[in-house]
């Protein structure tokens, strides 16, 4: 039996006063037995014959609630807290005017070290979840030179920009810029194919003497379809949602749009020559490659057709692609050999494109990821007393593996808590340690967080580890849900697995773990993620709901949105930009825990 079974059983007070007293008491009871030295089942003992479990246990409580508002009350919300400020450091507006300098004087245009003189023969064209705040930025620092634009944005946005009155994301009312809306559930649809043509058609007007500014964030694949010919709409939405839903990183999955696609893969450059192109890429891939970010509308590739059928067949997807997809990819393979006029790019001998003097006049600029929202929130965690430590912005894998790794490491990290404050060595520490790496961890960064652990502990801080990067999903199930609840539900599910099992009471201790998507939508779902903590698992076991059953069917958001009335949910709505999903795990030092015992 547990010690919260324990305690259950002694507990004279209502079932949610029995969880509210037992989450709490079981960190007394811990408390206790480290205290005295005994297992913590001795400890209930010394509990009862201590302290007369009514009035005291609520004066316990109270007492330490006002200690409590010195350290940190509420792991939870604080993760929250991290989370939105950092997405708050992404808005793209000063991102865009950290580029672009403008000298209305003279009407010099200087990007990098290029530099273009304006005579209203400045156009802009955009797609992606980011582009409506860039454009409001193009807008401002460029104003009377723009002619015209058309940008591709999630349908819902500039209602939800007027509604919240965030002024730095709407476009002026005299903009000449026009907007698209669409991409529902963040996948292809007839307004996005209509804007694509919208845009196309405006670049094919352009001539030497313009200039184009291409906005582009993470989406503009799903906003600006462009099917060749001989693929409909339908069957690129089809081989899209058969590669998302079975696994494909969005490398896989651009790497195919940019092969399929006319605008992909530099198509959108070529489209507008001979005007001068600048693009500007606010970066959603891990490592920012421009090749890929949006499908790489600007970017010139070689057609890598053979590549995508061995996509498809590893991801045991040939069969379902529809035939259209299948014979267009195995005709290009065909002609693979040949000059790829089309695209005017020839490879060199180390694979790299050699782009042809017709792209001379193009600049790519990468103007921001994940990079700056990591450091955001390892900011504002500073500043709330914690010791950030960014693990990773290169974060992969299967969504439910990673939330299980994260709570895992949160075990790691109490672990190496009460190593410190033992000194006694650990063989639990190393069998966790490989676990640890065998789930993906580098060595290196595991030593890493014991390290900061150790400073956190002389420090008396409570940790805070910071990811971020694209997890995946393979859709099973029937459920909604996102990548980012289920990692959440997957480390609930895990804090369960660890804190509830009778051996590892000595972990009983406080840590959360968040999962949120930058964007504010986590897959078909209106909420950027989740946060999980203790008092999750307890309220869903006295729910008798089965975590596991939610995640076998791909149902984290109705997991969620039914347990503790929905208040794991993190919203922020529509962000307006998009930098990858983030996890942030805090762990709080043992001087830290609820209880405290005299
Ligand atoms: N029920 C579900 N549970 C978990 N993940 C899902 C579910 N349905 C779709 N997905 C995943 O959601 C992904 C799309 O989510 P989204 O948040 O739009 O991605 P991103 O914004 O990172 O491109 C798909 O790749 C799919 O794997
Ligand atoms: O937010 C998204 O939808 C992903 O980051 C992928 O976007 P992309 O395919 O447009 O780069």
């Amino acid at each position: 039996m547990s010690i919260v079974q324990h305690l259950r059983m002694l507990s004279p007070f209502s079932v949610s006063g029995a969880r509210f007293i037992s989450t709490h008491a079981v960190h007394l009871m811990q408390q206790i037995a480290r205290r005295k030295n005994v297992l913590p089942y001795c400890a209930v003992g010394i509990f009862k014959r201590n302290v007369s479990y009514s009035r005291s246990l609520w004066y316990e409580t109270s007492v330490v609630e006002d200690t409590e508002r010195q350290a940190h009350a509420n792991l939870k919300s604080d993760a929250e807290k991290m989370f939105k400020y950092s997405i708050k450091s992404v808005h793209p507006q000063q991102m865009i005017e950290g580029v672009l300098h403008f000298n209305r004087a003279t009407s010099v245009l200087r990007v990098q070290q290029e530099t273009y003189h304006l005579h209203r023969n400045v156009f802009v064209v955009g797609m992606g979840k980011a582009v409506l705040g860039m454009a409001k930025a193009v807008e401002d620092v460029l104003g009377d030179h723009i002619v015209t634009g058309i940008i591709s944005i999630p349908r819902g946005l500039q209602e939800e920009m007027i509604h919240t009155n965030n002024r730095e994301m709407m476009l002026s009312p005299n903009t000449k810029i026009l907007v698209y809306e669409g991409a529902d559930n963040n996948e292809v649809d007839e307004a996005s194919h209509n804007a694509s043509k919208a845009i196309l058609s405006l670049v094919n007007k352009l001539t030497e003497k313009d200039l184009l500014v291409v906005l582009c964030s993470g989406g503009g694949s799903t906003l600006c379809p462009s099917p060749p010919p001989a693929i409909s709409l339908q069957e690129l939405l089809t081989v899209t949602r058969l590669l998302a839903w079975n696994g494909a990183t969005v490398q896989d999955m651009n790497t195919i749009r940019k092969n399929l696609e006319i605008l992909k893969g530099g198509g959108l450059a070529l489209q507008a020559r001979p005007a001068k192109v600048v693009s500007l890429i606010l970066s959603s891939i891990i490592g920012d490659p421009i090749d890929l970010i949006a499908s790489g509308p600007t970017y010139p590739t070689q057609p890598t057709p053979s590549h995508c059928l061995e996509i498809l067949q590893r991801l045991n997807l040939l069969s379902r692609t529809p035939e259209s997809v299948r014979r267009y990819l195995e005709r290009e393979a065909k002609q693979q050999n040949r000059t790829t006029q089309d695209k005017q790019v020839t490879m060199s001998n180390n694979g790299t494109p050699q782009v042809r003097e017709i792209w001379k006049g193009l600049q790519n600029i990468v103007v921001g990821n994940n990079s700056i929202a990591c450091e955001a929130a390892a900011e504002k965690a500073a500043q709330m007393g914690y010791r950030p430590v960014i693990l990773t912005k290169f974060l992969v894998g299967e969504a439910r593996e990673v939330g299980k790794l994260y709570a895992r490491l949160g075990e790691y990290i109490m672990m190496c808590f009460d190593r410190k404050a033992s000194q006694q060595p650990n063989t639990e520490l190393t069998q966790l340690e490989l676990e640890l790496v065998a789930g993906g961890l580098r060595k290196q960064s595991i030593n890493h967080i014991a390290d900061e652990v150790d400073t956190a502990h002389n420090l008396n801080k409570d940790i805070c580890v910071i990811a971020s990067g694209e997890t995946v999903v393979h859709v099973e199930g029937t459920g909604t849900g996102g990548k980012n609840q289920e990692t959440a539900l997957a480390a609930a599910i895990q804090m369960k697995e660890a804190f509830r099992g009778e051996e590892c009471f000595q972990s009983e201790t406080d840590m959360c773990v968040l999962s949120c998507d930058s964007d504010g939508y986590d897959g078909q779902s209106p909420v950027a993620g989740a946060v999980v903590d203790q008092d999750l698992v307890d309220r869903t076991l006295e729910s008798g709901l089965s975590m596991e059953a939610y995640l076998a069917n791909n149902d984290s958001n109705t997991f969620f949105s039914t347990v503790n009335e929905g208040q794991n949910l993190v919203w922020t709505n529509i962000t307006g930009t998009n930098v990858m999903d983030m996890v942030i795990l805090l762990v709080r030092k043992p001087s830290d825990r609820k209880f405290k015992w005299n």
